[in-house]
């Protein structure tokens, strides 16, 4: 997994290091010429223009250029503090103005069409959180060092940074602030079925779905079996029995739907609670009542997430007191709801936050997802794109999450691993019209392909 340091840290990282801050420069711009030499696809001929700050970043860009000019490319740089009427002409630019210590205030110059390589981040792009400055420039290749930023991966930094590439300049890493997840891991994170295994060895139990939101019950249900449930066992409160609901169905009706989910709880491995469940008070009452008494691992989402807010005194409490894990997979608002305010730019911490409350892993759903758990190094999935912004497809989510813990891959790598797969099925579903159950459609070949790979 790449990882991914604060650029505050990063500093501390250089300062603490034994190699002489010039060695640094000279590996990083030696990298960043590399980089420029397969963007140009050779050296004869090219045209480079480098723009270069007073600060490191553009040290770092004034040796790619040196690098360059001694592999024959024909290199102009520029003082970004002082720059020319006219840019000279070049096949492509080296955003190399400004790096970490930009303070805002100066405008990169239009470039018009010319690809742009740029060094560490796209010039005014918060390498801290990934928002983006008013001229900051769209990058085909951003070359960083050592560590990924959270900024190339939160907000902007995806679109302005185009390939990122972390090159190691030597320079040793004591810790990661987060590690951003990869095929390889998850790979390596699912357990094979046991020879021994019966159905009720990774059994499910999803409490999801009321009336006129059985659809959430059924994605969850349908997710879970697919991610690898030996049995699954939905209900849907309240739900009569007509309803066309296709997985095995222990319907609860009535008010304290509670005691019969928690009666039978003992034969599943997880408990999924949430999706589509409604608002009601008696609802909020029964998932209190669970997540108080249920001793399996737990997945909390959508209307579920609602009922602890509503608890707003005991929230963090009847969560602290469980002694078995909890996943909370809130989305922003959710999030808001939980906590009082919606999350902030620094996404890495507004997780880290509410798991330390809590006590639970969390889940920030996002572009770049963020899991979070005591005790443990953040994890970032980026594996989907804007089509799961689409109703049903955080039930999917939740589904496939119960399924992990059933397989009993702990709470933080199951939270994460269930976000990679569900980030992955999005991207194998045709480009537009995706619904949830495509996503579902997809898991078998998702996980055939996981597994298949070698990395
Ligand atoms: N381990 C690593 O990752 C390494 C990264 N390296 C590179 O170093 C830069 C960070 O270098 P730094 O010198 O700290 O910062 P910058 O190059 O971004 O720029 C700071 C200087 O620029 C001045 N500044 C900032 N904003 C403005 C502005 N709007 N107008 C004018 N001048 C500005 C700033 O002046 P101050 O008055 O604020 O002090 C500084 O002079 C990192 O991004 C990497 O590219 C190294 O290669 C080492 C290892
Ligand atoms: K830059």
């Amino acid at each position: 997994m790449i990882q991914v340091v604060t650029p505050q840290h990063m500093q501390a990282i250089d300062d603490a290091s034994e190699v002489p801050l010039d060695e640094l420069i000279a590996r990083a711009g030696a990298a960043v010429a590399r980089a420029a030499i397969r963007q140009l696809g050779g050296t004869y001929g090219r045209r480079v223009l480098v723009v270069a700050g007073p600060g490191n970043n553009g040290a770092d860009g004034r040796v790619a250029a040196t690098r360059l000019r001694e592999r024959g490319v024909r290199v102009a740089v520029v003082d970004a503090l002082d720059l020319p009427e006219r840019l000279p002409r070049a096949d492509l630019v080296i955003d190399a103005a400004f790096g970490t210590g930009f303070r805002g205030g100066w405008q990169f110059p239009d470039v018009g069409a010319t690809p742009v390589l740029a060094v560490d981040v796209p010039t005014g792009l918060d390498a801290a959180t990934g928002v983006a400055g008013p001229s900051t420039p769209h990058a085909v290749r951003t070359v960083t060092f050592q560590a990924a930023k959270p900024g190339h991966v939160f907000a902007d930094g995806p679109a302005r940074c185009g390939d990122l590439e972390v090159v190691d300049i030597g320079l040793g890493v004591d810790r990661a602030d987060a590690l951003l997840v990869d095929a390889a891991a998850v790979r390596h994170w699912l357990p094979h079925r046991p020879t021994d295994a019966h159905k009720w060895r990774e059994a499910v139990r999803i409490v999801a779905g009321t009336p006129g939101m059985t659809g959430a019950g059924h994605l969850a249900t349908t997710a879970a079996q697919r991610a690898g449930a030996s049995l699954v066992a939905v209900s849907s409160p309240g739900v009569d029995a007509d309803a066309p609901v296709e997985a095995l169905d222990r319907r609860v009706p009535g008010f304290d739907w509670y005691t019969a989910v928690l009666d039978d709880l003992h034969r599943f491995r997880s408990l999924v609670i949430g999706p589509g469940l409604g608002r009601e008070e008696h609802t909020v009452a029964s998932v209190l009542r669970c997540v108080e008494d249920a001793v399996v691992p737990m997945v909390i989402d959508g209307d579920g997430l609602f009922a602890l807010a509503w608890n707003e005194a005991g929230s963090p409490a009847v969560l602290v007191d469980r002694e078995v894990p909890t996943v909370l997979t809130p989305h922003d608002g959710e999030y808001g709801l939980l906590t009082g305010r919606r999350p902030d730019d620094d996404r890495l911490a507004a997780a880290t936050s509410l798991a330390d409350t809590t006590g639970a892993t969390v889940l920030l759903k996002g572009p770049a997802t963020v899991v979070a758990t005591p005790g443990e190094v953040p994890l970032i999935v980026d594996a989907g794109d804007e089509r799961l912004a689409t109703a049903g497809t955080g039930d999917v989510l939740a589904g496939i999450i119960g399924a992990l813990l059933a397989r009993q891959i702990p709470a933080h790598r199951a939270a994460a691993a269930g976000a990679f797969v569900h980030g992955l099925a999005v991207q194998r579903c045709a480009s537009v019209g995706v619904i949830a159950g495509d996503l579902v459609e997809q898991l078998p070949a998702v996980f055939t392909d996981l597994l298949a790979t070698d990395a």
